[in-house]
């Protein structure tokens, strides 16, 4: 791993929602990284940020001045669309989190990278990202168990993010709640049936454009795969005050759970948990550190498109190899 960088890593930001505030905020806690600027497809003018703002074209001729770009679009249509297009040139690092469709993501980025020798690391965060890294960590210590994923209550930002996109929907914020008695019938031992349905709730509330179809909207949410579908889903027409007093926090959270054997009898739980005052803003933190990641492995030649499960934990961290190996004592 390459030792302490001697410069700054310069950071843009492609796109000024939630994550892409919450990476500006994020990065004045990193003296190693600076911002270069936030990039967005709307007008700089209209983009409520106090860092220089640009336009994505203006990306063009900034390739010399930015290490790595933390694309911080939706994941149901931006980066699809965007993260391609930007691996040409530089090296990425992106919070993509539509599940299903991650491998089909990864070796879209990876021949871009490997073509432009640079490396893109996809779905940060924490899940994908942190919970994923835990639940391979779990399984490989624990061989004989049943690993369960428990998210909420809270909001999540990529199921808001995808109602956000339907047709005639003005605002929305999706509530995901975790079923706590199937929580505790698996500490407790218990025999359990753990599937979309018995494990989470998802609860929107939407503003909708005036003049919006909701018995469609409703079915466009409700019939939604890879977001929806599968889980038992309430939707809530709210008008816009309501939204903004009642719906526009984004705690969020969540557990790992993996509940194993290290013999044929003796049970041992590997939990690891999250309490986050900000969904998007621990998201945004989670990407800055793998952007750091992201510009080693570009200097040491590691080029193509990596997840958590690629990179060494050490290096997400700014100290040495030197320095952390006298905290592992
Ligand atoms: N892996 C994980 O654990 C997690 C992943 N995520 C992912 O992060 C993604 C982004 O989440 P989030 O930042 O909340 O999404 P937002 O909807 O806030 O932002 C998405 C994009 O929409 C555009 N946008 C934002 N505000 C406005 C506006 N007022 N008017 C017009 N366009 C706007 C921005 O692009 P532009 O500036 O170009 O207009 C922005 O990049 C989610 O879709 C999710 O997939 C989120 C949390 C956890
Ligand atoms: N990717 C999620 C992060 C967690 C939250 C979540 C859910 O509530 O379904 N699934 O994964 C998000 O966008 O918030």
């Amino acid at each position: 791993m390459t030792n302490r960088i001697e410069h700054p890593i310069r950071i843009g930001i492609v796109g000024y929602g939630n994550l892409g505030k919450g990476v500006e905020t994020g990065l004045t806690l990193h003296p190693d990284m600076e911002l270069i600027g936030v990039f967005t497809r709307r007008n700089p003018e209209d983009v409520p940020s106090k860092s220089p703002v640009y336009r994505m074209t203006d990306l063009e001729q900034m390739k010399d001045r930015i290490d790595v770009l933390v694309l911080c679009g939706g994941s149901a249509t931006d980066i699809p669309e965007q993260a391609p297009e930007l691996q040409k040139d530089f090296t990425t690092v992106n919070a993509y989190d539509n599940h299903a469709e991650i491998p089909a993501h990864f070796d879209i980025i990876n021949e871009v990278a490997l073509q432009n020798n640079n490396v893109g690391v996809i779905a940060t965060g924490w899940d994908p990202g942190l919970f994923s890294l835990n639940r391979l960590v779990a399984e490989a210590v624990l061989p004989k168990g049943d690993t369960y994923t428990f998210w909420g209550s809270g909001v999540s930002q990529g199921h808001s993010d995808a109602i956000r996109r339907i047709e005639g929907v003005k605002l929305g914020t999706q509530y995901t709640i975790p079923n706590e008695t199937l929580i505790e019938d698996i500490k407790e031992g218990k025999e359990v049936a753990y599937t979309k349905t018995s494990s989470h709730k998802r609860v929107c509330y939407v503003v909708a454009e005036t003049d919006a179809d909701q018995a469609a909207i409703v079915e466009s949410i409700k019939t939604m795969k890879d977001y929806f579908v599968g889980y038992e889903t309430e939707v809530h027409f709210i008008d816009e005050d309501e939204y903004e007093k009642n719906h526009t926090g984004m705690p969020h959270g969540g557990r790992v759970i993996r509940r194993g054997y290290t013999d044929e009898e003796t049970m041992a739980v590997y939990e690891f948990g999250l309490e986050l005052g900000s969904n998007p803003q621990f998201t945004a933190a989670v990407s800055i550190a793998y952007a750091r990641a992201a510009h080693r492995l570009y200097q040491e030649g590691n080029y193509g498109a990596k997840t958590v499960f690629d990179i060494a934990p050490a290096y997400l961290s700014p100290k040495t190899g030197a320095e952390l190996r006298k905290e592992l004592l």
